[in-house]
């Protein structure tokens, strides 16, 4: 494949250096994305897949090197798929989301903010609380693997390390190797969740076993020494989530909590929980103060998953409506009320988001102010249906709506509903330093009915 000296532009959102090869009359060309390339770098690099419009490269030696490159903290950074920015400076990489999301709003949404807010940071390294490890047996690599998955490949990383989960999880790594190689399924252990919670004694660690055969008895009594030996819980998953059981210790003390707004919510391995448990509180507080509550607000909060902003923000509101698609989860949101003396002020209900209609909302009653949460694929029926009830009932439009988003081109993308169909101003926009060293862009947006 051909070798290139180019000089670097901008970074996508994959983490990837973009420029151009040369035209013939040296006007820039075709796009090159240079993994390993910094903006401000030239780099020699090699193609290893060419499409008409573009080509992928991977970096050979460095020509020029940015200022804001720093020696990545992993050994399996560049192989392992988790992370995409550690050899950037991780100051730079808030300042290149902040500019994705900025960029999304112009060119999907053809909004701006009237304002940008300050990035939410949080620890740079052992942040992340919940993650996915895939299990595989690699005879030529020594056996199991368990990790996330290599770059761009369906193969396990090779990871005895990992520098954005917490310590004792990373430390856990290679002994989990080895436990899952001695165990009679290992050709049957597909994945290996987990979820840490934060009890008032410190960390709960769950470990949620998904296993496509019944363990032995021996297999059984190595799970529980490992469980002792590493103070964590074991909990089995043998088929969908409904059959997700506590295996080891007796005894669920999983939850975490929330201490300035007084709550704590117990969950189990495989609910939706923010990653970030750092800085989660910062989001919930700043969602709080962004939707401006006063203590008669109606409000909605759609995505609501266990009630992590619905609880909260029910300690300063008359009313809170969770809506969450996973029955699991509204279920679990109902027990979190009850638990922490909220249920007076909250209802929780499962209801399909991406089909909600005018209809809906009018069946639900005015609310004064809604929070949105959605996953990936954004809340473009949630957008859309408020922007229509304007032109039914402008009495049941909320006045205030705050979007926490994991993806800026669909937040983008309903920003542009909001503002050019529902008569919205969209008065604040800020990135959330969520997912550190990857190419995740973790948003918040206010939006404003102009009356
Ligand atoms: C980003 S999470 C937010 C959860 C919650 N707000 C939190 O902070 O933990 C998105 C949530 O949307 C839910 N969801 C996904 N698709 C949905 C749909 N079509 N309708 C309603 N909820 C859905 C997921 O189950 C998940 O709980
Ligand atoms: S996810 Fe963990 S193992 Fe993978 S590159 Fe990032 S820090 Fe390293």
């Amino acid at each position: 494949m051909p070798i290139h000296i180019i000089s670097i532009k901008s970074l996508d959102t994959e983490g990837r250096g973009v420029g151009h090869l040369p035209n013939e009359d040296g006007t820039p060309g075709k796009v090159v994305f240079v993994e390993g390339a910094l903006p401000g770098e030239t780099v020699q690099c090699e193609t290893w897949k060419r499409k008409s419009k573009w080509e992928l490269a991977r970096t050979v030696s460095l020509l020029q090197e940015s200022p804001l490159r720093v020696e990545p903290d992993c050994p399996h950074f560049g192989i392992c798929g988790g992370c995409s920015m550690q050899h950037l400076d991780p100051a730079a990489q808030v300042a290149i989301k902040q500019r994705v999301l900025e960029d999304n709003l112009r060119h999907i949404g053809k909004v701006k903010a009237e304002r940008m807010l300050r990035p939410i940071y949080g620890p740079y390294w052992g942040y992340r609380f919940r993650a996915r490890l895939s299990v595989n047996d690699v005879p030529k690599k020594g056996g199991i693997l368990v990790g996330f998955r290599e770059k761009q490949s369906r193969y396990v990383a090779d990871m005895t390390q990992c520098s954005v989960m917490p310590r004792h999880i990373s430390e856990m790594l290679v002994p989990l190797r080895e436990l899952i190689g001695s165990l009679s399924i290992r050709q049957q252990v597909p994945q290996i969740e987990v979820a840490i919670g934060n009890d008032r004694d410190g960390l709960v660690t769950a470990l949620l076993l998904r296993i496509m055969a019944p363990l032995t008895k021996e297999d059984e009594n190595r799970l529980k020494r490992f469980a002792d030996d590493h103070d964590i819980q074991w909990w089995l998953q043998s088929k969908g989530p409904d059959t997700i059981t506590l295996f080891y210790p007796a005894g669920n003390k999983l939850k975490y909590r929330l201490p300035e707004f007084n709550v704590e919510m117990p969950f189990k391995p495989g609910d939706f929980t923010q990653v970030n448990h750092h800085i989660n509180p910062v989001l919930v507080s700043r969602a709080i103060r962004l939707l401006e509550i006063e203590k008669n607000d109606r409000i909605a909060d759609l995505f609501c998953g266990l009630g992590n902003f619905s609880l909260p923000i029910a300690r300063h509101a008359a009313e809170v409506v969770g809506i969450e698609g996973s029955e699991i989860l509204t279920e679990r949101a109902k027990e979190s009320a009850l638990l922490n003396g909220l249920e007076e002020k909250t209802r929780f209900e499962t209801r399909n988001l991406f089909e909600m209609t005018v209809k809906d909302w009018i069946g639900l009653g005015p609310f004064d102010k809604v929070l949105i949460d959605p996953p990936r694929d954004g809340a473009a029926a949630v957008c859309q249906s408020i922007a229509e009830l304007g032109k039914h009932q402008e009495a049941l439009r909320p006045r205030r709506i705050v979007y926490v988003s994991c993806n800026p081109s669909t937040l983008a993308r309903d920003a542009g509903i909001l503002v050019t169909e529902g008569g919205y101003r969209l008065h604040l926009a800020g990135v959330v330093n969520m997912f550190p060293h990857t190419s995740h862009v973790e948003s918040m947006a206010v939006f404003e009915r102009m009356d």
